[in-house]
């Protein structure tokens, strides 16, 4: 009997410890958080059991408690500040950046050593040593070098529908762009070439939709024990990564460096930047500090003749996350935006003018200067990323203690801990009518000369903000741009029976995907 009493006396111990005490973390505190979070589930039971996606959650939260500037939520059992004041996340992500230098991570380096040494989850002195390593690969020149590259996989994308001899080719976008993005990652990240339309079931493509893959039940619970238990996932030796698809991803790596150096091979990419970084080279270039799009933090004091030491294993983690990034963010980007432009044919037809024009001007081959001029093709991404942001929040990690200073009478200073998460509600804030009127609305126009100007750079924020921005956010949109370009050359874009108006996200899926799939026709133009 005694025994039993004991044994409930821990269970219910250990419910409180764990279920209820945290989700009361922000009301003793003071902040302002949901009456009534789910234990153990907090914000993210809707999610769990699939009546919401995470777009919907991200709005939903930043919805509750107007005309606060923060309040507290629960992501599972992690106590969350969610900010929404502009001036509030400029404090966070650029004056006192150095209180919230890290996003936060749940991948241990010894289970998952790829997504633990990647530069998204390197934390303090590891991520300030990585980043200027890694900046070199993105300024304008190398914009330049991968044009060249990127061009040639956009022509080999358009030329292989060219060739289909159909007026008009049905297709389901997320597959078809996700073959282009893998391309283009492939050779300017790996060095590797392949062509993923006219080979579909090449090894690097399959290999990266394994790695990409976040749908299924058993994933979902995967992420909740990262999340709940990252521990004890660590004990187990559970990892996230499938173990096929790490070794694929090394030996490529590892043998592309064993031939670069036994050849001397020398390819303006990614590897060749991190093989010079591993020999204590680096690179200094235009914008080599920390480009944050709103500021420049000086590359970190190291200390004198400080030489990072970079392994095989780090320069695959890096290639990784590009690969990553590359292949799943920049294929949304492409799918929402191609679905504005099929239901809003007036606003595809401004662009495909402004793209007849542009290459009228130069001679009939796009130059990168030319692409990078036109104006409406960037007011049309810039309110497709607006819209649909293909990460819908990004967060932050206190790394020393920081007080919010009360601003009104319902505040009170609040003490922010080390270790606390803090989420930027990206979608949130570019669906708040207060900054986007009619927010649902597919409208370039907020993006004109004449319009932009009155954007707060704290209220529109699709690539992250401050120093630890998106680092690849030129390579995106150059890529984006080009692929575009290309595309609405020789065809138009039409809605299908199967397009789903007006879209709908996907619940079942981390990442944002349609619930329907991206399906669109390619309708020849007549020329
Ligand atoms: C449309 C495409 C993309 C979107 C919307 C996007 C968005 C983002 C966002 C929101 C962040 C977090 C920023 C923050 O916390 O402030 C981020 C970080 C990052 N992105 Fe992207 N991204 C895209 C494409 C890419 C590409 C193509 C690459 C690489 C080739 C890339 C590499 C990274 C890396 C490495 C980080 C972590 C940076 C750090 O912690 O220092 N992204 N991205």
């Amino acid at each position: 009997m005694i025994q039993l009493v004991l044994v409930a006396a821990v269970l219910a111990a250990l419910l409180y410890y764990f279920c209820i005490k945290p989700m009361n973390y922000w009301r003793e505190r003071g902040v302002k958080q949901n009456d009534h979070p789910v234990w153990l589930f907090g914000e993210n039971w809707r999610t769990t059991i699939r009546k919401e996606s995470f777009f919907e959650l991200v709005v939903r939260c930043y919805n509750q408690f107007q005309g606060t500037r923060y309040h507290g939520i629960y992501q599972l059992i992690q106590p969350t500040l969610l900010i929404k004041d502009p001036e509030l996340l400029r404090k966070i992500t650029v004056k006192d950046f150095d209180h919230f230098t890290d996003h936060r991570s749940f991948f241990s380096e010894e289970t998952d050593p790829l997504w633990g040494k990647n530069l998204f989850t390197l934390r303090g002195r590891k991520w300030r040593e990585m980043r200027p390593i890694l900046s070199p690969s993105f300024t304008s020149s190398k914009m330049r070098t991968m044009f060249v590259l990127i061009s040639k996989c956009s022509k080999d994308f358009v030329n292989h529908f060219l060739k289909k001899d159909q007026d008009c080719v049905e297709m389901e976008m997320k597959d078809t762009f996700t073959r282009f993005t893998n391309d283009v990652i492939a050779t300017s990240a790996f060095g590797v070439k392949v062509d993923s339309l006219e080979e579909p079931n090449n090894e690097f493509y399959s290999m990266g939709k394994r790695a990409t893959d976040f749908s299924g039940f058993a994933m979902m619970l995967k992420f909740i024990g990262f999340f709940v238990a990252p521990d004890l996932l660590k004990y187990l030796r559970i990892s996230f990564m499938d173990s096929a698809v790490n070794r694929f991803f090394c030996d490529l790596v590892d043998n592309t460096i064993q031939v670069r150096e036994k050849n001397n091979i020398i390819r303006p990419d990614m590897i060749h930047l991190l093989m010079e970084a591993k020999k204590g080279v680096h690179h200094k270039d235009e914008n080599s500090g920390v480009d944050t799009g709103f500021a420049t933090v000086e590359e970190a004091d190291l200390g004198e003749g400080h030489v990072t030491e970079i392994t095989n294993l780090d320069i695959t983690a890096q290639a990784l996350i590009f690969f990553f990034a590359g292949f799943d963010s920049v294929s949304s980007l492409m799918c929402f935006m191609s679905h504005e432009l099929a239901v809003n044919p007036n606003i595809q037809t401004k662009l495909r003018n402004e793209i007849e024009e542009t290459l009228a001007g130069c001679g009939g081959e796009i130059t990168y200067e030319a692409l990078l001029k036109m104006k409406y093709m960037d007011m049309v991404i810039s309110e497709s990323l607006r819209k649909w942001p293909s990460a819908v929040a990004t967060d932050r990690v206190c790394t020393k203690p920081y007080t919010i200073e009360a601003m009104n009478s319902d505040e009170k200073p609040l003490l922010i801990e080390k270790g606390t998460t803090l989420m930027i509600p990206i979608v949130g804030i570019h669906h708040d009518p207060k900054y986007y009127p009619d927010p649902e609305r597919f409208d370039p126009e907020r993006f004109s000369d004449e319009n932009k100007g009155k954007i707060d750079p704290f209220t529109y924020m699709p690539f992250g903000l401050g120093p630890r921005n998106c680092i690849g956010s030129r390579f995106a949109l150059l890529e984006t741009k080009l692929l575009v370009f290309h595309l609405l050359s020789h065809f138009e874009l039409i809605p299908v029976e199967k397009t789903q108006i007006p879209l709908k996200l996907s619940r079942k899926t981390f990442n944002m995907m349609a619930e329907k799939g991206f399906w669109l026709g390619l309708k020849r133009l007549k020329k």
